[in-house]
């Protein structure tokens, strides 16, 4: 089976540099795209991916950098890819205030016939906890992650072994007891603000705590632009960087 996890992009919400973190996952029979932010369709077009080779995407929870490239995605889908619709992979729960809260603003448009998120993408309704099977090689299961107060927040087990964060504040018991000892994850990706207080995010200094055996399983991610001033700092951790490819056998 062969899974590889390519970065479209790895910089934090304000990065310039970096471009907004999200990352394609891809197998053989399936290529789904993990959020959607406005840097998004630039990276794929980099990488010379087209909006019709994605079969799906997740979102995980709605800040701009993870959700601002929809509205160009849901537009040229219809009006450049012939009508297609990719299908989207949320909760229930996300799906309504991605469109109340943030889509509708920009693609609702009744006269045409455009009322709702499913005029757009077909919408697959996740539940918490629970593995689904998206393709033969891909399966993929979220859990609910704490990133901002009343935030709805989901991280993803891909392939049951290998860990992608959203954003989210430090949680060393669900890393330790859950990700390492109960999945026994041999992948992580994980969002890294590399100084200040984390408030909403994990900082550099509080992954450092991990053990390291932990550590090294660990591709850091959602980093600011001083980056390259903490090559070296981060123990056995690894910085991730656009485009790069991990190929994740299982
Ligand atoms: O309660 C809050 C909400 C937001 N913020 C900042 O806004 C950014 C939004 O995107 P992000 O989640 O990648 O990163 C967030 C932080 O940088 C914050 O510091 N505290
Ligand atoms: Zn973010
Ligand atoms: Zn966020």
């Amino acid at each position: 089976m062969s899974l590889q996890i390519q970065m479209l992009g790895t910089g934090s919400a304000f990065s310039k540099l970096y471009y907004n973190t999200s990352a394609l996952i891809r197998t053989t029979d399936a290529t789904i795209l993990i959020d959607c932010g406005p840097t998004v369709p630039k990276s794929l077009s980099e990488i010379a991916i087209e909006l019709d080779q994605i079969d799906g995407i997740f979102i995980s929870h709605i800040h701009a950098d993870h959700i601002g490239g929809l509205e160009e995605v849901a537009f040229r889908l219809f009006y450049q890819y012939n009508r297609k619709r990719l299908t989207l992979y949320v909760t229930e729960a996300l799906a309504g205030v991605l469109w109340e809260n943030s889509l509708k603003g920009g693609l609702y448009n009744p006269e045409d016939g455009f009322h709702q998120l499913q005029d757009y993408f077909e919408l697959v309704f996740l539940q918490e906890r629970v593995p689904y099977q998206l393709s033969p090689e891909l399966t993929i299961e979220i859990v609910p992650t704490l990133h901002v107060a009343q935030k709805l927040n989901y991280s993803i087990f891909i392939n049951h072994r290998t860990f992608y964060s959203a954003d989210l504040q430090f949680n060393k018991d669900f890393l330790l007891n859950e990700v390492a000892h109960t999945r026994n994850c041999h992948t992580i990706f994980h969002d890294c603000q590399l100084s200040g207080p984390g408030y909403v995010h994990t900082t550099l200094e509080e992954l450092l705590t991990l053990p390291e055996d932990i550590q090294k399983l660990i591709y850091l991610m959602h980093y600011d632009d001083h980056m390259t001033e903490f090559i070296g700092q981060t123990g056995p951790m690894t910085f991730i960087h656009k485009h790069e490819i991990i190929k994740i056998s299982d």
